[in-house]
């Protein structure tokens, strides 16, 4: 459904994407995964049309996104990454002027938004400019979705937005899923990746992974031990500090270490804490999960 194939595009000196290919199925829900300024929103700016790539070739549907740009947007819903929505019109009107360009009608497709659009309803009346992060975001995602597009590409959806109303939205990707619509959204959140068929883990405009998020998981070699002590911070410190100690970092209620060897035992992590008189210490060995999995590749790929 999605095609791209060795696209690269630079700013100037920024090489923003360097040769990048994958392939997205019909139906799947693919994510794109990285830090700030991965490339993630250029990708998606040159699959929307709205961009240019330097080199390379890309499909949307069968349709190339320089020649066909205009059949390519009736195809496709935008959720771009600052919300593109009318500040000083009403919720409702926001939704009409989408529908109006795609000369369509909130009627014609309410079907597909209902579930969305419910909740926000009640407030049809309010201005766009003075909704919360998340009734925005559910706002933007009706508007992308009112000319019922086959694809729909959603540019960081769930960035700002709390924690209850980004399971929501996930939810609701699933939701519009199984009707059929191929998906590729991108994130920042690495805890977001097991939530997507498959993803490409992207970092500097390159892809150092794509697979699902089990199998990425599945290859990965390394082993993990956790940590934890009264002193967190200096508990990190003393970590980094070891020549024995590759990484480690916080995660959640604990340090996240990765040992040289990986033959490390768990004890010998705390042999070495002791004698730095960490107290309330817990350390055990741990199963990777894919948020370990995504920092490791990407310390790894940065030295
Ligand atoms: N219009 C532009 N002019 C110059 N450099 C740009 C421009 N847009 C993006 N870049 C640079 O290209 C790189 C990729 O940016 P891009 O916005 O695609 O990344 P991203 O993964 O979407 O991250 P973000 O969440 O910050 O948007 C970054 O180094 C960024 O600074």
């Amino acid at each position: 459904m999605i095609k791209v194939n060795n696209i690269s595009k630079s700013y100037n000196k920024t090489e923003a994407l360097k040769n990048i290919s994958f392939e997205v199925k019909k139906g799947e829900l693919f994510g794109l995964i990285g830090p700030d300024g991965a490339g993630k929103t250029t990708l998606m700016r040159i699959l929307m049309t709205l961009l240019i790539q330097d080199k390379g070739e890309a499909e949307m549907s069968g349709l190339d996104v320089v020649r066909d740009y205009k059949k390519i947007r009736r195809l496709v819903g935008y959720m771009p990454g600052r919300f593109s929505l009318y500040q000083d019109l009403t919720v409702e009107e926001n939704l009409e002027f989408f529908a109006t360009v795609f000369g369509t009608s909130i009627a014609e497709n309410y079907e597909l938004i209902k579930d969305i659009y419910v909740q926000i309803e009640p407030f049809k009346t309010r201005l766009a400019g003075k909704l919360s992060g998340g009734m925005k975001q559910k706002l933007a995602l009706s508007c992308a979705l009112i000319h019922k597009p086959k694809i729909l590409v959603l540019d960081e959806p769930t960035t700002g937005v709390d924690a209850v109303s980004r399971r929501e939205f996930w939810d609701m990707l699933k939701k519009l899923q199984q009707q059929g619509i191929t998906i590729l959204v991108s994130t920042p959140y690495m805890d977001e990746a097991s939530l997507c068929d498959r993803v490409a883990l992207m970092q500097k405009g390159e892809i150092l992974r794509i697979d699902s998020p089990a199998r990425i998981v599945e290859n990965h070699p390394r082993a993990l031990l956790a940590a934890r002590s009264e002193e967190m911070y200096r508990l990190i410190n003393d970590l980094r500090a070891w020549e024995k100690v590759e990484t480690a970092y916080a995660f959640g209620q604990f340090v996240h270490v990765t040992p040289v060897d990986d033959a490390m035992e768990a004890v010998e992590l705390e042999h070495y804490l002791m004698s730095k008189k960490h107290r309330k210490l817990q350390v055990f060995e741990t199963n990777p999960g894919i948020e370990d999995v995504f920092m490791a590749l990407m310390s790894a790929s940065n030295q």
